[in-house]
């Protein structure tokens, strides 16, 4: 497996040395020659090691990708990078095999791949705007990437998007202190306000850093940051899969689902919905279809907006119900049952259909199962309540309402 130890950037080989003396005080080993036993010969065999280890590691997650570990598989880390992979490497649980040999390694196609291409996988969060990218590439993996999504300039590269001032339905590349002038692609619109979009921009990625860094530690404070700074990019005309704002709201999702009371507050839980879509909207502008993490981000989604509501709110008015986001009631239920159905066919792409999606997909499936019969019983209530009214009444408002609940008849084995 391939090292760097010769050509490591001087901060990198710093840090290979550290874990170096950690490996040695882990081993408890006080001379070379106890070292010998292990097969390392000098502190080069051990700068060697670590990094081939950190070149060919994998991260192992949790079934909704927490990564919780680390794995090595010689011929997985064989697979070279690219920033639009067209295969992933996951973990997924598998019924055929005894729990005792999970967690598995795969490697799983997301979409058709010629005989002569080649396999390619992302080693890193391909969310993340050009420059960070390649950063992260060369930190760790002592390359520069020239897949297509970083040799070719995009008009307007959605990690790094503004929506149009003149909301004509465009975007516009986001400015930077390089190069200022920036203009709407569809209607030509000049950006004004650039120097503030820099700012915003800046502030967002410093509060990122220091909310990310404290988001086991101080999880209130945290999420005070997110909670600050979200707006403040948004409102600087930001898109949702604009960095940092799609990290910002990833993060402040995990937080606000993780500090949920229970049972949760209708206050507590829309929030969380609201959060969990601007993740999910973000997430689908810059991830290929069938991506784990999209698939994930949809399944949260759509668990969400099945947890029984509080305290539904009432709309006086249609108009009043349709500028409700989350939507209460039927069409709650109605966008839960749709949001798993798009989860669950993107989880079987990305984690595999032989794996029934993964461990989510299996949960999604019986999500999708229970809010199936819900819906029969909204229905079976409204059809009786139909058939109890005068025939003059029966005809009219109640079946508006049925309507909503007329959901796609599939059974949930699609
Ligand atoms: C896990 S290994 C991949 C297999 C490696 N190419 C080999 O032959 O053993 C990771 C290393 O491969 C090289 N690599 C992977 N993807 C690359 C890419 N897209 N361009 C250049 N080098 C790449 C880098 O040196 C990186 O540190």
């Amino acid at each position: 497996m391939q090292s760097h130890r010769a050509s490591l950037q001087s901060s990198t080989f710093e840090l290979h040395t550290h874990l170096s003396h950690a490996l040695v005080r882990y081993l408890g080993v006080s001379s070379p020659e106890e070292l010998d036993q292990y097969g390392f010969h000098s502190a080069r065999d051990l700068v060697d090691i670590i990094s081939r280890f950190i070149t060919n590691t994998f991260s192992i997650p949790t079934p909704t990708l927490t990564p919780i570990g680390a794995s090595v598989s010689p011929i997985i880390a064989l697979i070279n990078h690219s920033c639009e992979p067209n295969a992933v490497v996951v973990f997924p649980r598998a019924t055929e095999v005894p729990s005792i040999q999970e967690p598995l390694m795969q490697v799983i196609a997301l979409r058709n791949i010629r005989p002569d291409e080649e396999i390619l996988t992302s080693y890193i969060d391909t969310t993340l705007p050009k420059h960070l990218r390649q950063q992260s590439l060369k930190e760790t993996y002592n390359f520069e990437c020239c897949c297509q999504l970083c040799a070719i300039t995009p008009e307007v590269d959605h990690r790094e998007s503004l929506f149009c001032p003149k909301t004509c339905g465009g975007t516009c590349p986001t400015p930077t202190e390089d190069s200022s002038l920036c203009r709407c692609m569809k209607c030509k619109t000049v950006v004004t306000n650039t120097d503030a979009v820099v700012d915003a921009v800046r502030v967002g990625q410093e509060a990122l850093d220091k909310a990310t860094a404290l988001q086991f530690k101080d999880p209130k404070k945290s999420l005070q940051l997110t909670t600050n700074l979200i707006p403040i990019l948004t409102s600087s005309g930001l898109t949702p899969s604009s960095h940092p704002l799609l990290a910002l709201a990833r993060l402040h999702q995990s937080l606000l689902i993780a500090s949920l009371p229970s049972p949760p507050t209708q206050d507590s839980l829309d929030d969380a919905i609201r959060a969990a879509t601007r993740s999910s909207t973000g997430l689908s502008s810059v991830l290929q279809y069938g991506h784990p993490v999209r698939g994930i981000a949809l399944a949260e989604l759509g668990k969400l907006l099945a947890v029984d509501e509080p305290a539904p709110r009432e709309s006086s008015t249609p108009a009043e119900a349709a500028l409700l986001y989350p939507p209460s009631g039927p069409p709650r239920l109605k966008l839960a049952y749709d949001t798993l159905l798009r989860a669950r066919n993107e989880l079987l792409v990305g984690f595999g259909t032989r794996n029934e999606g993964g461990q989510v997909g299996k949960d999604v499936r019986e999500g999708i199962v229970a809010l199936e019969k819900e819906i029969g019983v909204w229905r079976q209530g409204v059809k009786n309540v139909m058939h109890d009214l005068p025939n003059s009444v029966s005809k009219a408002k109640p079946r508006a309402r049925a309507d909503v609940l007329y959901v796609h008849e599939t059974n949930a084995d699609c």
